[in-house]
């Protein structure tokens, strides 16, 4: 479980002077500027949940993820990771958590994988007994029991973050930090990571916080999403949840028989129907999901064909771009 109470984290930075005498003044009597990192942050978040935390640049992310880590200590607010502080008690801390970075390897470049997966182990203190069938369980889990005798320069970047990941979750950490796990990747080895990831994840209730500016990864790993903009929370719950109340909504899209003034009335009067609209000789029927196509359906058949049929769902991209124009 992960608390964050009313946490702010405020950078002191040097203001340079202009020019060599403002440089040279900047030295002798030196002014500092205060920016906000993080702006009064609460969050709960419990055992076992995976977090998508997005939000533009700068917008106070990795601040969080560093104060997570136990690497940077917060000016205000209360942090509990795991039942412990994670700045006073970070050697205790480090043990229980789990980092892996994307663009950025914890992997030994010219040894083979098996040994980066043996020193981890005696880091984190693990028991040499059962120590082969845990590698050999993650191993098999993210797929990579072929690579293990390979020196890590010898993999692919796809093949290196799979490694990566086994690492991370060698010592069955409670909390894993995950930053652009993805980054690189081609679609299919994206689908696999995200799959293996959510799996060995719930397996052994790893709290998961995923920052990552690829939105397909937030979409296919997240329970909850928590928008962050200049350094505050601008939303805290489901994707469906942002979707319905940005009015972004799935559609039900039908070309018919029957014009679509002769069939608008009576479908805008059906139950989990929000708008009708025509677009490009469609009727759009924006709905709330469950069962409100299948009741559209129902309705229209016997009155009229529907000669072809689709729907959208509204991307992601689309919720959060209207989401941060509202909140500007
Ligand atoms: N060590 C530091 N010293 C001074 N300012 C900092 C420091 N670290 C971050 N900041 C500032 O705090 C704000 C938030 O930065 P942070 O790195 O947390 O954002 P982010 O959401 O992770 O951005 P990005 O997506 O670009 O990585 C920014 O204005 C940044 O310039």
């Amino acid at each position: 479980m992960i608390v964050l109470e009313g946490v702010s984290k405020r950078y002191r930075v040097l203001e340079p002077g202009r020019g060599l005498g403002g440089f040279v003044r900047s030295l002798v009597k030196p002014r500092y500027r205060e920016i906000t990192a993080l702006d009064n942050i609460s969050l709960t978040v419990p055992q076992g949940q995976v977090v998508g935390y997005i939000g533009p640049n700068g917008a106070g992310k990795s601040t969080t993820i560093k104060i997570i880590a136990g690497i940077v200590r917060p000016s205000a607010g209360r942090v509990v990771v795991a039942g412990r502080d994670p700045f006073r008690q970070r050697t205790a801390h480090q043990l229980e958590l789990g980092v892996v970075m994307g663009h950025r390897t914890r992997l030994f470049w010219d040894l083979p994988v098996l040994e980066s997966l043996r020193y981890h182990a005696k880091v984190y203190r693990l028991s040499q007994s059962g120590l082969d069938q845990r590698i050999g369980a993650m191993a098999r889990q993210f797929g990579i029991e072929g690579l293990l005798s390979q020196p890590v320069r010898q993999l692919s970047l796809g093949q290196r973050v799979r490694c990566d990941l086994a690492l991370a979750f060698l010592h069955h950490p409670r909390v894993l930090l995950l930053d652009e796990p993805t980054i690189g990747l081609d679609f299919d080895s994206k689908a696999l990571l995200r799959s293996a990831i959510r799996q060995v994840a719930s397996d052994l209730q790893t709290t998961v916080i995923l920052t990552s500016h690829d939105l397909d990864d937030v979409e296919a790993l997240s329970d909850r999403i928590v928008l962050l903009d200049e350094g505050r929370v601008l939303y805290d719950g489901t994707l469906r949840q942002l979707r319905a109340q940005h009015g972004v909504l799935p559609e039900l899209r039908l070309r018919l028989e029957a014009g679509a003034d002769q069939v608008r009335a009576w479908l805008e009067g059906l139950g989990g129907v929000r708008e009708v609209y025509t677009h490009d000789g469609w009727v759009c029927v924006a709905h709330e999901g469950g069962g409100a196509p299948a009741a559209v359906l129902a309705r229209l058949l016997p009155q009229t064909p529907v000669r072809e049929m689709t729907t959208h769902e509204p991307s992601i991209e689309e919720v959060l771009r209207r989401v941060y124009r509202g909140a500007r």
